[in-house]
């Protein structure tokens, strides 16, 4: 039983990217499931009608069967989803047609036709699937109402023929409304998850990305440095005594002044840098195509900016100065040690009697 549930299981998920389940991953599971479904009952059909001597619909749907199972592996060989659901749906729409038109095992044939509407909906997706279900809808009815006498081989009740259209017609509703839903509630949930996706790298007081999203950035402009041999540098950024603030003014000021500073340090990068909060009251700056010297510039221009900056808290004006330690990115040292580098760096500011800057600490050297 195990056996056959594995078996099963690697047959509906053949083809299938399990790091990224999205709509195409649903689409292709689909795929698998019904050229399985189809592939199955047509065989069995198949088979049926062979013993019935039925040689016509037997060879029709032993070619259906393959085509399924054709379907199933195009999927898995290429990947094209839209392909392969184009293969599943149509022959499925085709051997509706034939069934109708020549009534398959006792004029039962028409009884399958129901399948064309959850099948084209989930898919071809609302839209496409409604059009799919259209046409057929449209070619089904003029065969049997219009072209009765003259191309029909099979011959149907009038009111059978009504009635099998009203009820795919509710069938039809009744796939709509569940795919409506489920495309809703996809795209709801898509949302919410890019919601909390950006939420888990800003940090809530000052906006700025976190640490998590910081280590990300250097990562990527680790790699592209890599590749373009473009200097890349890192700034490490701690408030001066701002243990004292929050002492002297409470920690709403110093949440304040955290604040302020972001969005001050906002302004004085340009757009391909990124200010991050480090985690208390540090900041992590990374400036691509920037050296050591460049880096000290900016370095010195925003010891300048902050010495003017002013926050007003309660009627009370708190000014701070920060220290930074920097160190320029190098293919051969890992992003851990570059950022060892300039903590150390930054230590040495604040023992050389802070609001300074420290470039990289090189033991080595
Ligand atoms: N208001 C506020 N304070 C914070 C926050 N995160 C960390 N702190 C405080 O920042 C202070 C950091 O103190 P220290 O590590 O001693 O550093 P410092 O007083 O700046 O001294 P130096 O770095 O040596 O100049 C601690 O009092 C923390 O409680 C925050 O989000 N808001």
């Amino acid at each position: 039983m195990n056996g056959l549930k594995r078996l099963l299981t690697a047959y509906f998920k053949a083809g299938l990217d399990e790091d990224k389940i999205d709509e195409t991953y649903r689409r292709k599971y689909v795929v698998n499931l019904f050229s399985f479904v189809g592939m199955s009952i047509t065989f069995v059909m198949a088979t049926a009608a062979l013993f019935a001597q039925n040689w016509l619909l037997s060879a029709i749907l032993y070619i259906a069967s393959s085509t399924y199972l054709f379907g199933f592996f195009y999927q898995k060989q290429t990947g094209n989803v839209k392909a392969s659901s184009n293969i599943v749906l149509y022959s499925l729409i085709l051997l509706m047609i034939y069934l109708v038109y020549a009534g398959g095992a006792n004029n039962t044939g028409p009884l399958w036709i129901f399948m064309v509407a959850p099948v084209a909906l989930f898919l071809h997706g609302l839209k496409r699937g409604l059009i799919d279900i259209g046409i057929f809808l449209f070619g089904i009815s003029g065969l049997l109402f219009f072209l009765d006498e003259t191309l029909l081989a099979a011959t149907y009740d009038t009111d059978f023929k009504i009635r099998l259209i009203l009820s795919f017609l509710t069938v039809t509703f009744l796939s709509s409304f569940y795919e409506y839903s489920r495309e809703e509630s996809y795209q709801r949930a898509l949302e919410i998850s890019q919601e909390f996706e950006q939420l888990a790298k800003v940090d809530p007081l000052t906006k700025l990305s976190n640490r998590r999203d910081a280590l990300e950035k250097i990562e990527y402009e680790f790699h592209r440095m890599e590749r373009t041999q473009e200097p890349v540098t890192v700034l490490l950024c701690d408030i001066d005594h701002f243990k004292a603030i929050n002492d002297n003014y409470g920690h709403d000021a110093g949440d304040l002044v955290l604040v302020s500073l972001s969005r001050l340090f906002e302004l004085q990068i340009r757009a391909q840098d990124t200010v991050s909060r480090w985690g208390g009251e540090e900041f992590l700056f990374v400036l691509p195509q920037t050296d050591l010297i460049n880096a000290s510039i900016f370095a010195e221009k925003l010891h300048r900016a902050i010495r003017l900056n002013t926050a007003f808290y309660q009627g009370q004006v708190i000014q701070c100065t920060t220290s930074i330690g920097m160190c320029q990115l190098d293919p051969g040292t890992s992003i851990k040690e570059s950022l060892r580098k300039a903590d150390e760096a930054l230590y040495q500011a604040k023992d050389a009697g802070r609001n300074t800057t420290m470039p990289q600490v090189d033991r080595t050297n």
